[in-house]
């Protein structure tokens, strides 16, 4: 099948190597960078200790989008709009798009722009870029995708390529679940710029991250959503299991670029908002990674 990746970065060159390697014709759609070196000497791909380079195509153009069967939407949260406003007239009618992005609104977002539907898909995956065309794979991989029409083609598409794909009646639960664990510990790591085994460290830090998850779940309630499992659970193992990890939002802002707060604890004030619910941690953790973003903080 004819897959295109928008936004060539960790996760989408991850995905994009994973169905190349399983004979789809991927196209990349990126950055001059990137896409220079993936059509200069392929995607160095590092995957289980291995290093090889995959050929595939790469564009900086959305309508290398043209003829995709199946888009992967691999953009940051901030840049939904832009990203789906570029590729929307090159879409088909017919082709499948999954958003797999973090945020619990980014399909709806991406829906909006493009006019057709938009598969929600929650990422258990750990990859960065650590240079132009260069794709590291630190752990997991599998998708949680929302339940719809195209559901099956998509699981058939990407199982054999070795991306375990669970489809879910509660697809944006388990969103919700993965953006509180995010609310919890995010901003916290790149305020203090700490990975989260030293972040927890600190006098009152547990007390702020419980503060902070009963508002989400309150939220959550309020929004009509169940979030699956056990959330708590899941963030007290996240020191054990990721000690020395930063977050997403530390290393962007530790880059100087823009982060995703707006659509994670930002996200739980407006709707707190919306709905009347009082969001004053997630409102303060909000305030202080927005004070940070765009100042050095390394
Ligand atoms: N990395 C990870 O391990 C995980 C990430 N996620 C989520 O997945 C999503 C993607 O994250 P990640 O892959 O890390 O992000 P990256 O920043 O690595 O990748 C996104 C890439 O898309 C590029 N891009 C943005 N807009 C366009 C455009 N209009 N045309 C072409 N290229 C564009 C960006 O360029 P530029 O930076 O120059 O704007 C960047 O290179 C996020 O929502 C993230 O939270 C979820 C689970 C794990
Ligand atoms: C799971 C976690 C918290 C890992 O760092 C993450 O999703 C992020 O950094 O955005």
């Amino acid at each position: 099948m004819k897959i295109a990746v928008m936004g060539a970065g960790a996760v989408g060159c991850y995905y994009g190597a994973m169905l190349a390697r399983a004979g789809h014709e991927v196209t990349l759609i990126g950055r001059p960078g990137h896409v220079d070196a993936v059509n200069r000497d392929g995607l160095l791909f590092e995957f289980q200790s291995t290093k090889s380079f995959i050929e595939m195509k790469a564009d900086t153009d959305a309508r290398a989008i043209a003829g995709a069967g199946l888009v992967l939407f691999c953009v940051k949260s901030t840049d939904t709009a832009d990203a789906g406003a570029q590729m929307k007239p090159f879409l088909g009618k017919d082709t499948i798009v999954m958003s797999l992005q973090n945020g619990v609104d980014n399909a709806e977002r991406l829906s909006a722009v493009i006019g057709q539907p938009v598969i929600p898909t929650v990422v258990y995956v750990a990859t960065s870029m650590e240079g132009p065309g260069h794709v590291k794979h630190h752990g997991r991989g599998e998708l949680v995708i929302g339940r719809s029409d195209q559901s099956d083609a998509v699981a058939k598409t990407l199982r054999p390529a070795h991306i375990p794909v669970e489809i879910s009646d509660n697809a944006q639960g388990a969103l919700w679940a993965k953006m509180i664990l995010n609310c919890a510990y995010n901003a916290l790591s790149a305020i203090a710029q700490k990975p989260y085994g030293e972040l927890v460290q600190s006098d009152g830090i547990w007390e702020v991250m419980r503060n902070a998850v009963d508002e989400c779940m309150a939220v959550a309630a309020g929004c009509g959503v169940t979030v699956p499992g056990d959330v708590w659970g899941a963030i007290e193992k996240i020191v054990d299991t990721m000690p020395g990890q930063y977050s997403s939002t530390a290393q962007d802002l530790a880059r100087g670029k823009p982060s995703e707060i707006d659509y994670l604890n930002g996200y739980i004030v407006r709707k707190g908002a919306e709905l009347g619910i009082a969001t004053p941690t997630n409102l303060a953790l909000y305030a202080m990674t927005k004070l940070r973003e765009g100042s050095s903080v390394a």
